[in-house]
């Protein structure tokens, strides 16, 4: 498919992988073959971006083993994938005089900080005659196209290992998450048996009802088209629903595309006053999974310990944060940024504003999750409750959800004591739930008083 040691006839072009880790209908590469001679796949990991991770990080570990098996794929089709470990616009600047290209093909990617990345890299190519061509990838609506091509043979390529990238392993071997497109295959695969049942299951965190697909959308260890075409195929009531929440994901890309402002401010501007009280304590009781609310707790936990969140926990959480413990969205939207390990701006900002009545399309904000009643609702028996605060689990009936509410009997006889062995809740709901619709009621300007229409969910 791909070779390095180019004739001097030959046309060139490098294809420019990012978060597109896979051969299989990929819009850059199917063009650069259309197109070129040879094609170089390439990689940069750019320190920028790298040097302000944590040692140990579930994602580069990710990357790091989505890249060895793509490098792997490539090999077997005697190819390679080349690897920098360099700002990309020296990087692909000493590739392209490497390889001798004429051109650099790769996909769009819509975050502020790579549109800037790619017009400097455009810049610079531009200088030296040099195309970058870029393709919509990540999208849905846009066409099916598959890869097959043969070509000459690519002397073996350097593949660092992470320690020479300055990272350590993060424990992703020991979660339930395959990097690479053999892990989204096998994903895929599990949850075409169970799609057609997915508007029932999908808002239940102990039940299997999600793809649990995020983390290769992310990474583009699977195509998007695919997954459209399937469910749009499929046609079922299930596979509807999980097209829309694909389209969710759309949305969000397309909102971040055209108001990059989101990345810092709310997208309804008179939002950005709210004066959010902040307190640091409430805060970190919260990151900690410590806000003696069980479904609260139990979700910050399932994040914490394996960088994946359940979506209805997501929003319980979120909106916990915000209209409980009156936190700005911005310091819980960095804190999902730093453990999830399908992190993507587009999708993590518009959720969060979503969730605190800030973004386009919003929830109003007199809308307040109780999480008494999410948790009742969609852990009726707090199984999810139990697997990740084990010292509720002997805890029967309502007790599990609400366990200050429960009696002194019901809680020696679980070997539960409050303040002790799980916390008394940092907060008083109904009270904090008044002050927040007098919060966003009022916006920074003085609240008068907190008398307003609500609703609780
Ligand atoms: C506060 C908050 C933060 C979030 N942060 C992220 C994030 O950083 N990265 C991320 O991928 N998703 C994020 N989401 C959206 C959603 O929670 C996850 O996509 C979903 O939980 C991933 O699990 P899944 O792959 O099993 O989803 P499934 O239910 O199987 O859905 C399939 C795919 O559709 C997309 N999708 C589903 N729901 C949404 C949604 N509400 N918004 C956008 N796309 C959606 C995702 O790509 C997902 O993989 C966030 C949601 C909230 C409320």
């Amino acid at each position: 498919m791909v070779t390095q040691s180019a004739d001097s006839e030959a046309s060139i072009a490098l294809v420019w992988f990012r978060r597109d880790l896979r051969l299989f209908d990929h819009a850059a590469l199917y063009h650069a073959l259309k197109e070129y001679d040879q094609v170089i796949p390439v990689f940069v990991f750019d320190p920028t971006i790298l040097t302000i991770l944590p040692r140990a990080d579930r994602r580069v570990e990710f990357i790091h083993a989505s890249l060895r098996a793509l490098k792997d794929e490539l090999q077997q089709a005697k190819s390679d994938l080349v690897i920098r470990h360099a700002n990309p616009v020296t990087a692909i600047l000493e590739l392209v005089a490497e390889f001798r290209a004429s051109a650099v093909y790769t996909n769009r990617d819509y975050e502020p900080d790579a549109i800037k990345r790619d017009t400097e890299v455009t810049a610079a190519l531009r200088e030296q005659g040099i195309a970058l061509r870029t393709f919509k990838d990540q999208v849905i609506f846009e066409q099916d196209e598959i890869v097959t091509q043969a070509n000459t043979q690519l002397a073996a390529q350097p593949f660092p290992s992470l320690q020479e990238l300055n990272f350590e392993p993060a424990g992703l071997a020991d979660l339930p998450v395959q990097a690479g497109t053999t892990g989204s295959e096998a994903l895929f695969e599990n949850f075409k048996e169970r799609i057609d049942r997915y508007h029932l299951n999908r808002d239940f965190p102990a039940v299997k009802g999600p793809s649990y697909l995020s983390v290769h959308l992310r990474f583009g260890t699977l195509s998007i088209r695919e997954l459209a075409a399937y469910a749009w195929r499929e046609g079922s009531q299930g596979a509807q629903t999980w097209l829309s929440e694909l389209i969710w994901r759309e949305f969000y890309q397309q909102i971040l595309w055209h108001r990059p402002d989101v990345v810092h401010h709310a997208f309804k501007q008179d939002y950005d006053a709210l004066a959010f009280s902040n307190d640091e304590a409430l805060f970190t009781a919260w990151c900690q999974g410590q806000t003696g609310y069980p479904m609260v707790d139990a979700a910050m936990r399932q994040l914490n310990q394996t960088g994946y969140m359940h979506n209805r926990l997501r929003m319980i959480t979120a909106s916990f944060l915000v209209k409980d413990l009156l936190v700005d969205w911005r310091w819980g939207e960095r804190y999902f940024a730093k453990q999830l390990i399908d992190f993507d701006l587009a999708s993590n900002n518009g959720g969060w504003q979503w969730a605190a009545s800030t973004g386009c399309d919003a929830q109003p904000y007199f809308r307040i999750f109780n999480p008494v009643t999410q948790s009742t609702k969609f852990d009726s028996d707090g199984k999810f409750i139990r697997r990740y605060c084990p010292e509720l689990s002997a805890l029967q009936g309502k007790a599990i959800h609400a366990p200050w509410l429960a009696n002194q009997t019901t809680l020696a006889a679980a070997g539960v004591t409050l303040g002790v062995d799980y916390p008394w809740p940092i907060v008083d709901h109904a009270c904090q739930r008044d002050k927040a619709l007098a919060l966003f009621k009022h916006r920074g300007r003085t609240p008068i008083t907190s008398n307003d229409d609500s609703a609780t969910t």
